[in-house]
């Protein structure tokens, strides 16, 4: 019955993927189970990475999984128990399945996997090897099986990937240390009052306003910032106030949008329990919402302007359903001093830039601003991934740390996956760093889109293009470009068959595809114009951010316009070595 070998089992039971690492089930156990709780009520113990229907890039990520080779029924065997060596090796197989499982469309579109960077975005890499961990650390703490040295091997081995990895990726943040923060430290004596424990304290960083430091080092694991609930403002505040009754009638009143304007009068109240919060808040928001006209006009022809003034026009249409008629029929609970555009504005940047969506206890989802943790900023690589569940046991949000954060290091957490014309429009800054989730949309018009039932990559219904220098394979039929596109242009030329070989047919097609591409990208680039310097010191904080926006843009398709050159001399010498041979 019992096998002393580790092994991999992959399962693929009612379209849900399911990754046994099972110690000490045989084989034959494992093939007769039909669920992942009779192998963990039984003798053995399985570690389960599962990619489940609900994730909507499900068959997307099911057949990429299966071009890796992971097939169903498929095992992989170990070679000992004990081992590093073997325990590093089934790390590394279980690495390769979480990454994929944890891909979010961006990634998965530019997702052939890229081996010299070996992960495919910090984000991506963080999760896989922090999913895994959760998973080895549940298994080691019911202790109720065998092999626990071999988990714990496990255990240690992850832990170790993770500071590696951290270690690869660290950021220096410049912290301003005559900066006293005095308003900061009195809201967190308050929270400390009330509950809240923290290991951070909040520091002046350059570039980024207010941040959070740690105390001491901590590790993987550690809870960074804990808030108890009871100063959490969400949507309940709203039902104990007297807007209840008046808002609760609105029809489509989001309670997004109630939150809001609870708080817009909140904050003026001398007695508010929450008076130490709003005091902390910045006076001013600068975000791409309100971009003055010289930054406006700076973005010309970026689909920066487009966001931005879809998002304003957006928030007036709102704001004019709403004001004056509000404050006419209900002055005392909507005084009109309180209720002004420019003041519904600043509580929109202060919602977009510093709320959260959190699941309570009760398992429902609400957007919430959140005393302190409010301080912490974004990163491309950041320290905190998963935060977004109250903890029922102790009734509070916990920040934990996904990596290791060494004392008096930023800690940061991840906004999102967000592009930087997202960050700009409403949170107002472009991250430090490479983000993979600058992609340039691509519409494409053949009026024939539906065609390719057997070319799995054309399924795709969006196209998009990002920098070159993100990809590492440049060579003749990949040329930095993402495959996805790719493949579809070459179809949209040749519905009944193409094949990457080289035949001249079949280059022609490709020069083709490249000529298209470079005459789109170079349209773009003559309608973004040339680089403009600005004022220099004078350059107003709206315009700068405008200006390094548009030259983040015009970096991205240069980087595309230089590629389907380069692909183009590949094409035409690997074609006159074809034609001068026959
Ligand atoms: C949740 S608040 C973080 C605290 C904020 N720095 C403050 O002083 O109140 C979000 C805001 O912080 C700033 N921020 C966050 N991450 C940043 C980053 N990586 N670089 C520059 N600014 C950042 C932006 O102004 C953003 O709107």
């Amino acid at each position: 019955m019992l096998s002393s070998k580790p092994k991999f089992y992959v399962k693929l039971a009612q379209l849900t993927f399911e990754y046994h690492l099972n110690l000490s089930s045989s084989m034959a156990d494992v093939e007769a189970c039909s669920s992942r709780d009779s192998l963990e009520n039984g003798d053995g113990c399985s570690l389960v990475l599962e990619l489940t229907e609900d994730d909507p890039l499900f068959h997307k990520k099911k057949k990429l999984l299966n071009d890796k080779g992971f097939g169903v029924k498929e095992q992989i065997h170990l070679q000992s128990s004990m081992c590093p060596d073997s325990i590093s090796n089934s790390l590394e197989t279980m690495l390769r399945i979480g990454r994929i499982i944890h891909l979010d469309e961006v990634e998965l579109y530019f997702g052939e996997f890229d081996t010299q960077m070996g992960f495919y975005s910090p984000r991506n890499e963080l999760e896989t090897l922090n999913s895994i961990l959760a998973r080895v650390n549940t298994l080691l703490s019911r202790q109720m099986h065998k092999k626990m040295n071999v988990w714990q091997g496990l255990q240690a081995a992850i832990i170790l990937k993770i500071q590696e990895f951290g270690n690869q990726i660290k950021e220096v943040a410049r912290i301003d240390k005559n900066y006293t923060c005095e308003k900061e430290k009195c809201l967190v004596q308050w929270g400390e009052s009330n509950g809240v424990k923290t290991k951070l304290e909040i520091a002046y960083v350059g570039g980024a306003g207010r941040g959070v430091v740690a105390m001491e080092d901590l590790r993987v694991g550690d809870i960074a910032l804990e808030i108890p609930v009871s100063i959490i403002l969400s949507k309940d505040l709203v039902h104990k106030s007297d807007m209840d009754n008046v808002l609760g009638k609105i029809e489509g009143m989001s309670s997004e949008t109630m939150l809001l304007l609870w708080s817009m009068k909140e904050k003026h109240n001398c007695g508010s329990k929450f008076k130490n919060y709003f005091d902390s808040l910045p006076k001013e928001f600068h975000t791409g919402l309100s971009f003055g006209v010289d930054a406006i006009m700076a973005l010309e022809g970026t689909l920066l302007l487009e966001e931005i003034m879809q998002a304003k026009e957006h928030l007036r249409t709102q704001y004019d359903e709403l004001f004056p008629r509000l404050c006419n029929d209900y002055p005392d609970i909507f005084p009109p001093k309180f209720y002004t555009w420019e003041q519904f504005l600043w509580a929109c940047e202060l919602f977009y830039s510093n709320s959260m969506k959190i699941i309570f206890a009760d398992g429902k989802l609400r957007t919430c601003l959140i005393p302190i943790a409010g301080f912490l900023n974004h990163s491309l690589n950041p320290h905190i991934v998963h935060y977004g569940r109250v903890d029922s046991a102790t009734n509070s949000l916990k920040f934990p740390l996904s990596r290791p954060c060494n004392i008096g290091e930023q800690c940061c957490l991840s906004y999102g996956n967000f592009s930087t014309s997202h960050l700009i429009t409403f949170y107002g800054f472009s991250p430090q760093g490479d983000n993979r989730y600058d992609v340039i949309p691509i519409d494409i018009d053949v009026g024939q889109a539906d065609c390719f039932d057997d070319c799995p990559m054309s399924n795709w219904t969006t196209h998009m293009v990002r920098g070159t220098w993100l990809s590492k394979n440049h060579n003749i039929f990949y040329y930095g470009l993402p495959s996805p596109l790719l493949d579809y242009l070459r179809r949209v030329r040749n519905p009944m068959q193409y094949e990457k070989t080289h035949q001249q047919p079949d280059l022609e097609i490709e020069l083709e595809v490249l000529e298209d591409l470079q005459s789109t990208f170079s349209n773009m680039m003559e309608i973004l114009g040339d680089t403009d310097f600005g004022d220099g010191e004078n350059t107003s904080w709206d315009v700068k951010l405008a200006l390094e926006f548009k030259d983040l843009e015009r970096r991205i398709i240069s980087s595309i316009l230089t590629s389907c050159s380069a692909g183009r001399s590949l094409v035409e010498s690997e074609l006159s070595r074809v034609m001068s041979k026959d």
